[in-house]
């Protein structure tokens, strides 16, 4: 199969290449400098291209001569992306062989970890993604797609389409939903005045860089009555998730687990196998989603919180088997 490709690839001199048409784009590197595309596919050399393409190490450049059932690299790439193709997210234009997929929207990145992986084991055929479950803006890169050879068999191609077709997209982004969300302070300390309230401001921010917003935040002492009044009271009221602070581990005054707990909730997990965040809890109250929200979320920027909230703003139900893949690569710095 190698000898049959190597037979529609002819190399010419490129002092012999004057008004030939370049058969792939040519990238010139300068560390620290510059990293890019020089010549375009589809230039037809001229003969003051001849130095430049001779400083980049070309001294020979390709004729391609296609035959039916094989692919040039760009347009092997262009089947590939529009086969992993999904909801909110756009192509570029092949630079280099390679198309990147983009996201059109502020959203949470879904990428099916098993079907890349299926397709990464096929020879000399790339995607490469970010991670699924993170948050997007418009214009970030989600994947970049090529073939390593010049040409390819199209039937390796097709197997591509095969594997993306056997489910849904590879890729795609879910748009954020505007949830209203009503937050329970507990603490005694914090209830009496005693220290100021520092979980607020950030569970706030937290939720508006999402597109979601706390509705109001009430203030409980370590009393299980009180708490879970509050959290059936927001429920009553049509919150779309409530979340409960502080008193979230070992000492007699941590009520809050208990006391979601005995408000009806559904729990998921107390506890998640990451650092920081391992005291969390989700679960659920009928269909909404309840957390109880360690301490650590105050002060630490990327917790087990920071992990949960993308997918529940994006509407997602979270499983047990999701907190149990928490743990391996969860340890940040605590
Ligand atoms: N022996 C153990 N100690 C701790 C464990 C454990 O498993 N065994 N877990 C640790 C982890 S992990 C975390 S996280 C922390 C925090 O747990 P809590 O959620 O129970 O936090 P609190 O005890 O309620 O408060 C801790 C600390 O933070 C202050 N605080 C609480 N709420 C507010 C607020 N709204 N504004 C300002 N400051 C607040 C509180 O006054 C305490 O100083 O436990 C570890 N320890
Ligand atoms: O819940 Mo604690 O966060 O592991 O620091």
């Amino acid at each position: 199969m190698a000898v049959k490709l190597e037979s529609m690839l002819e190399e010419v001199a490129v002092e012999k290449a004057v008004g030939m048409v370049l058969a792939h784009d040519l990238t010139q590197i300068i560390p620290g400098q510059f990293k890019g595309r020089l010549f375009k596919k589809g230039h037809v050399i001229r003969e003051e291209d001849i130095p430049a393409l001779l400083s980049i190490g070309k001294e020979h450049i390709y004729t391609i001569r296609l035959e039916k059932g094989i692919l040039h690299e760009d347009e092997a790439a262009l089947r590939m992306a529009k086969a992993a193709l999904g909801a909110n997210v756009q192509l570029t234009e092949p630079h280099e062989g390679k198309i990147t997929l983009k996201s059109t929207i502020h959203g949470l990145a879904k990428i099916d970890k098993a079907r890349i992986d299926e397709v990464n084991s096929l020879d000399q055929i790339i995607m490469s993604t970010i991670r699924t479950n993170s948050v997007v803006h418009p214009g970030q890169g989600l994947m970049g797609t090529r073939v390593i050879p010049l040409i390819i068999e199209e039937a390796r191609i097709a197997e591509v389409e095969r594997i993306a077709a056997a489910d849904g997209p590879l890729v795609e982004v879910k748009p954020f939903k505007k949830l209203r969300v009503g937050l329970i302070t507990t603490g005694s300390e914090v209830f009496k005045g005693r220290i100021q309230d520092k979980f607020g401001p950030v569970v706030r921010e937290k939720l508006a860089a999402l597109g979601s917003e706390v509705i109001e935040q009430r203030f409980a002492p370590d009393d299980s009555e009180i708490i879970v009044r509050e959290i059936r009271r927001f429920k009553e009221e049509g919150a779309d998730a409530i979340f409960v602070t502080g008193g979230m581990s070992v000492d007699p005054d941590d009520r809050t687990p208990g006391s979601i707990k005995q408000a009806g909730a559904r729990i998921v997990s107390y506890g998640t196998p990451m650092l920081p965040g391992s005291m969390l809890l989700i679960g659920y109250l009928d269909e909404i989603p309840i957390m109880g929200l360690p301490g650590c979320v105050m002060h630490d920027p990327y917790t087990s919180f920071d992990v949960l909230l993308p997918r529940i703003c994006a509407g997602e139900m979270i499983t047990r088997d999701d907190i149990t893949e928490m743990g391996y690569g969860g340890l940040y710095n605590c």
